[in-house]
């Protein structure tokens, strides 16, 4: 990666998280070059809370900050340095790239998400990673309910370089699945990327539809599908979290990807995930061009947050 474009994606990166940031630097600056007591704990606290990153993510911080260094003057530099510690620490855990391991092929990887949230373009995004590390990838139709998402997938699939199994408008996801996994396994596909509707609104005809997916994989490999990922719109603020709680219900997610990091984000949403749920980050989406897809560093993050990157 050039200079240029590498400089130009943290730029992108900050732009996701600015609100977050913003925000949480408005709130520290008056805390920081005192004495860390309870009054100063309780301030850094609520301004944690009030930048997006969930209470139990801020109480978190609080308590570490209280153990390492309570009674102490604290510059703000370091009042930063340290909420950017605490907030890596929350985040590396979570951090793990999405890594084709399965055996036999093909790895079956459900993508889920309410519509709009980027599902199908972080789809195609996934299918060119793969297609850079050299791995054979096809991608499914599952979301037959609108003719426009077969079409705007298509347009994806020939963009990226991968073969598509689509059906008809108001098809059989499942059968769709089902083919698809048939025609991965004949011609040696490693990864095999099924879009589904995302009608979070009914629950029940959703639950049913994934259900019947999960059910025509396994007769063909139990342990399929590997990866249920969940595509969280970062724009969408607290409201992600709630998404979280819904498909987790719905779809037992294995794993997130947040996009729209590259905007007008409230990017610390993706701490208060970390903290709340513990699921697997394996990337953000900071553009709408294929290769906008990033790893999640998460010391990176941490530090854009907490205004020291
Ligand atoms: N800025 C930015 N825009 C994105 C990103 N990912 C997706 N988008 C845009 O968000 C819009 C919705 O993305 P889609 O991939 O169509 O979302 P979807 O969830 O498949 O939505 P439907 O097509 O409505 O089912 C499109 O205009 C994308 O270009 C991203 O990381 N950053």
């Amino acid at each position: 990666m050039s200079d240029d474009s590498s400089s130009s994606w943290s730029d992108r990166l900050l732009g996701g998280f600015r609100k977050t940031s913003d925000r949480l630097s408005e709130n520290i600056a008056p805390v920081g070059n005192a004495r860390l007591d309870d009054a100063t704990l309780d301030e850094i606290e609520d301004a944690l809370i009030m930048s997006d990153l969930g209470p139990e993510a801020a109480g978190r911080v609080r308590e570490a900050l209280r153990e390492q260094r309570f009674g102490n003057e604290i510059t703000e530099r370091q009042l930063r340095e340290a909420v950017a510690e605490e907030i890596a620490a929350i985040l590396r855990p979570v951090a793990k790239p999405l890594e084709v391991t399965a055996f036999p092929r093909p790895q079956v990887i459900l993508v889920i998400g309410v519509n709009g949230s980027g599902k199908t373009t972080t789809i195609a995004k996934l299918a060119h990673l793969f297609m850079e590390d050299d791995y054979e990838v096809m991608l499914a139709a599952g979301d037959t309910f609108r003719a426009a998402a077969i079409g705007q997938l298509q347009t994806w699939a020939d963009r990226v370089g991968v073969p598509l199994v689509r059906g008809p408008e108001g098809g059989d996801p499942a059968s769709i699945v089902f083919d698809a996994v048939k025609r991965g396994t004949e011609e040696g596909t490693d990864a095999l990327i099924v879009d589904t509707a995302g009608r979070l609104q009914n629950k029940r005809e959703l639950m049913d539809e994934l259900a019947k997916i999960r059910k025509v994989l396994g007769r063909l490999n139990p342990e399929a599908p590997h990866d249920v990922v969940l595509v969280l719109d970062a724009t969408n603020g607290q409201n992600a979290l709630s998404q979280i709680d819904v498909f987790k219900e719905v779809a037992g997610v294995t794993g997130l990807i947040m996009t729209k990091l590259d905007g007008t984000a409230r990017g610390g949403v993706l701490v208060a995930a970390a903290q709340k749920y513990g699921l697997p980050i394996h990337a953000i989406g900071v553009g709408e061009q294929m290769d906008d897809l990033r790893p999640f560093d998460p010391d990176l993050v941490a530090r854009v947050i907490a205004g020291v990157a």
